[in-house]
């Protein structure tokens, strides 16, 4: 089943005289289930085709259609009920709110929604065993380390069971074991549920947790990876392509894993 597809879509920043193409038609799509990275050099428009695909930004033209639905044509009221039903976002800044522990900081994004407070509960049990929260329900986000802040974060997009779950540069700010440790519980997360993850990333060992990456360049569709053997053989082949696209940052495979 097809999760995404973005048709078209073209970007553009600033007045007639000073204009900033930052998508320029670019069209793919997404199925359910997969876990897509996007790459590209710096400017290329990641975090501008996520914002749009993630309902943040809208298009200058073009159409992107979530879960069957044609996004780009929602009013700004719909879109609102869309993406918290929809829709997790993690971000490099986490956004806790500093008032709240962390059990109540997830427990919030559901009370909108309606949700028993049996299932609540249950799937607060869940993301806090999966993401290792257990010990720090009672914290304050002020009392967490920077990789823990991550963790809340990551749990508390995936507390609504999202159709999709879209990530910008996820473990920009966390030690490679802290890092480490958030791929392996998304890549478990994607698995067990079926969460459909896009995740924008520069770094190639983060991809490779990844099925497919796309890489742009230019605000245009470049080329794309698929794993079909282990991680380290799609590391080298995102390595390989970052290369050839020019501008990445080279990481290391061994010194991570
Ligand atoms: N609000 C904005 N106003 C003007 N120009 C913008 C705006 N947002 C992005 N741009 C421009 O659009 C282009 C794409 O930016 P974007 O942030 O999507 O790139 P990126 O691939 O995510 O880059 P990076 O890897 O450096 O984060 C860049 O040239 C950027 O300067």
């Amino acid at each position: 089943m097809r999760m995404v597809e973005v048709k078209q879509v073209s970007k553009s920043f600033g007045a007639r005289n000073n204009l900033v193409r930052a998508l320029n038609n670019i069209s793919f799509t997404i199925d359910r289930g997969e876990f897509v990275g996007v790459m590209g050099p710096s400017g290329a428009g990641k975090t501008t085709l996520l914002n749009i695909m993630s309902t943040i930004d809208h298009p200058s033209v073009g159409r992107v259609y979530l879960a069957g639905q044609e996004i780009t044509a929602l009013p700004e009221r719909d879109l609102a009920t869309f993406r918290r039903e929809n829709i997790g976002f993690i971000f490099q800044d986490f956004n806790l709110l500093p008032a709240l522990s962390v059990s109540e900081n997830l427990i919030m994004v559901l009370s909108m929604l309606k949700i028993p407070r049996e299932e609540v509960q249950k799937r607060l049990a869940y993301y806090s065993e999966h993401l290792n929260l257990k010990q720090l329900l009672n914290r304050y986000p002020n009392e967490l380390s920077i990789g823990q802040k991550q963790r809340v974060a990551a749990a508390r997009a995936l507390m609504t069971q999202p159709k999709i779950l879209f990530a910008d540069e996820p473990t920009g700010s966390l030690d490679s074991k802290s890092a480490t440790e958030l791929l392996q519980y998304l890549a478990t997360i994607n698995l067990e549920n079926e969460t459909t993850i896009m995740m924008v990333t520069h770094d190639a060992f983060t991809a490779s947790y990844c099925n497919r990456i796309v890489f742009i360049k230019d605000g245009a569709f470049y080329s794309e990876v698929v794993r079909s053997g282990s991680r380290q053989q799609f590391f080298n082949q995102i390595i390989d392509m970052q290369a050839a696209i020019g501008g990445g940052k080279i990481s290391d495979f061994r010194n991570r894993d």
